[in-house]
């Protein structure tokens, strides 16, 4: 982060590299922004969207938050696999830890609808991160899917657990066992989007029920939302269990031999690794 902060609507937002951070009217729209990595987060873009979602959440003058990524391939496709296979890790940050845990229990903790804005590849991390928004439009375009296993990763937290509450039990286990790609249209019949617009009407979709949101009590809607995640709270304790486990699992060969594949093109020989 710069010291060059910009000004936001009255709000000291510092300026990002990762991600951009803008207010229209009451909502903060935050903008994953690594487009030649088809929007993948190191280390540093998870510090940056963690500050981009404090700032938006305790903004009084901003009563929703949609997220979204830059360009028309990529929502988000996860931790920055290059980087990992480069570093071993997602780089630096201010913990020294990729705290992505942190920004799952952010996304939830924040008293602001979060609309997901689905503009292309939602893949890895970066489904789970659609998937805990309170709501997700989608482009015709986008594609969703967790890719873990094939790359050496896993989210054994919310990202398998609260999957399950949303799309059942059958379906999140095919997502996560089979790693397949799915179309819009099937996230749609999943109940895994709300719903689904040609991508060059996405943001203005997102923008009128962030307006519509606006429009609301901030009081009710706040309870309300802290009304819904009581019931899958205790999914957070999982979590950090779950991201501490990653963080083993990272330095084995079998964790290393996937993202090492990933980047060199080839098929991952697991078998030969394995724990
Ligand atoms: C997203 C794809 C399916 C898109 O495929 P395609 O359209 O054919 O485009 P490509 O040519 O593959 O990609 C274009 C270009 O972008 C680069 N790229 C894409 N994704 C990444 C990435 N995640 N990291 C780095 N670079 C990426 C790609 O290499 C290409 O570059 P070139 O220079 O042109 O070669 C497909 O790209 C794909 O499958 N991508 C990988 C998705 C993935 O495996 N993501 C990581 C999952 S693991 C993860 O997210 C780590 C974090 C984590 O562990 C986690 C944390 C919390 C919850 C869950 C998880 C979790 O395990 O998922």
């Amino acid at each position: 982060m710069t010291t060059n902060d910009v000004q936001t609507m009255g709000l000291q937002v510092p300026e990002f590299t990762d991600i951009t951070y803008e207010r229209k009217a009451t909502t903060a729209v935050i903008t994953m922004n690594r487009p030649h990595r088809y929007n993948a987060f190191t280390a540093h873009t998870v510090d940056e969207l963690i500050t981009a979602f404090r700032a938006a959440g305790s903004d009084r003058g901003v009563q929703s938050i949609i997220l979204t990524g830059a360009g028309d391939k990529a929502f988000c496709t996860g931790g920055d696999v290059k980087q990992r296979a480069e570093t071993g890790d997602y780089g630096p940050s201010e913990t020294g830890m990729l705290e992505i845990g942190q920004l799952h229990k952010l996304i939830r903790d924040t008293p602001k609808p979060v609309i997901a804005a689905v503009n292309g590849a939602a893949i890895g991390g970066g489904h789970v991160l659609h998937v805990l928004c309170d709501m997700t439009i989608a482009a015709d375009t986008a594609r969703f899917g967790q890719s873990g296993p094939k790359v050496g990763s896993f989210d054994a937290g919310f990202g398998s657990a609260y999957l399950a509450r949303v799309v059942g039990e059958k379906r999140a286990r095919e997502i996560w066992f089979l790693n397949h790609i799915y179309d819009a249209e099937t996230a749609e019949r999943w109940g895994l989007v709300n719903k689904v617009v040609p991508l060059n009407e996405l943001m203005d979709a997102a923008l009128e029920w962030a307006a519509e949101i606006g429009e609301k009590s901030p009081t009710a809607i706040r309870f309300l939302k802290q009304s819904f995640n009581a019931d899958t709270d205790h999914q957070a304790g999982l979590s950090a269990m779950a991201m501490s486990a990653l963080d083993l699992y990272a330095t084995t060969p079998e964790g290393k031999e996937g993202a090492a594949a990933f980047a060199e093109k080839r098929t991952p020989d697991f078998a030969s690794k394995m724990l």
